[in-house]
């Protein structure tokens, strides 16, 4: 099992190498899992709207109007565009959280502070069982109560909790940077310990907060090949102890 998280930004960027690499891989007979993200068009989305956009380390602070906003756009915009780059590229692509047929289940994760954001908690292993092989499964990040409320997760948190829960071999977490940047470097190797340091520093901020979080967490939950990079065959930065 390989979980993908493809952010916003990196959406522009895949390349033929990518869905070579894909198609390598599920020739390989790999389960794969993208998770997509689509931050960036919420954001210029709120904006036009004149709804307040504001984001506490990374994760939206959600309201109900930016709920609907959020689900439209993962579910009816995002992942649809993604499917068809799927099957333009000749790959099978099957959408499993598409408009209420959800694969993550989830909870609040603190609504006073958040809004209408979750958490996973479990996700529903039939739906992984039935899809079909030599297929792309394709995610976005809403959650759904016990109660049948949806959610908005940040998709880096999601792929962690998608990659603990499937006992995942590998998370990669592609997006618009070609790795941590320190000073304008990349860092290759990042400990848990050094990468809580240049938070701390102040030299992790914004968006890639969620990511060394999701890292940490994951490496923490036993998923041993951790990388953070912009293109699946650019070696990026690799979360190790
Ligand atoms: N130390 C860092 N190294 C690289 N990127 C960083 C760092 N600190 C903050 N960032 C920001 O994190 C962004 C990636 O997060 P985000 O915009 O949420 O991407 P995505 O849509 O892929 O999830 C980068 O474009 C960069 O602006
Ligand atoms: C709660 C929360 O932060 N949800 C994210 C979900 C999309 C996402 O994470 O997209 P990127 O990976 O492109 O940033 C959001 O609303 O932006």
């Amino acid at each position: 099992m390989i979980i993908i998280k493809i952010g916003g930004n990196a959406i522009h960027q895949l390349t033929e190498d990518f869905f070579k690499q894909i198609q390598i891989w599920l020739d390989q007979e790999k389960q794969i899992i993208i998770v997509h993200g689509g931050g960036q068009l919420i954001t210029a989305t709120s904006q036009f709207f004149n709804l307040p956009v504001q984001k506490i380390d990374g994760i939206r602070k959600t309201s109900p109007a930016e709920m609907l906003l959020t689900q439209g756009l993962l579910s009816n915009v995002i992942q649809p565009y993604f499917a068809q780059l799927f099957q333009q590229h000749g790959i099978n692509c099957q959408p499993l959280n598409f408009n209420g047929y959800t694969l993550l289940q989830g909870q609040y994760l603190d609504q006073s502070q958040y809004g209408q954001v979750g958490q996973v908690t479990s996700i529903k292993t039939q739906l992984l069982a039935q899809s079909p092989t030599n297929s792309v499964i394709l995610i976005n990040s809403l959650v759904q109560t016990p109660q049948g409320q949806l959610l908005n997760v940040n998709a880096d948190q999601a792929a962690q909790a998608l990659a603990v829960l499937t006992q995942a071999q590998e998370l990669i977490l592609l997006t618009d940077v070609p790795g941590i940047l320190v000073d304008q470097e990349v860092q290759t190797q990042l400990t848990p310990a050094l990468a809580q340091q240049f938070m701390q520093e102040g030299q992790i901020t914004g968006g890639m907060i969620p990511k060394i979080k999701a890292a940490l967490a994951s490496l923490k939950d036993g998923v041993h090949q951790i990388t953070i990079t912009d293109q699946l065959n650019h070696p990026g930065t690799t979360i190790t102890h």
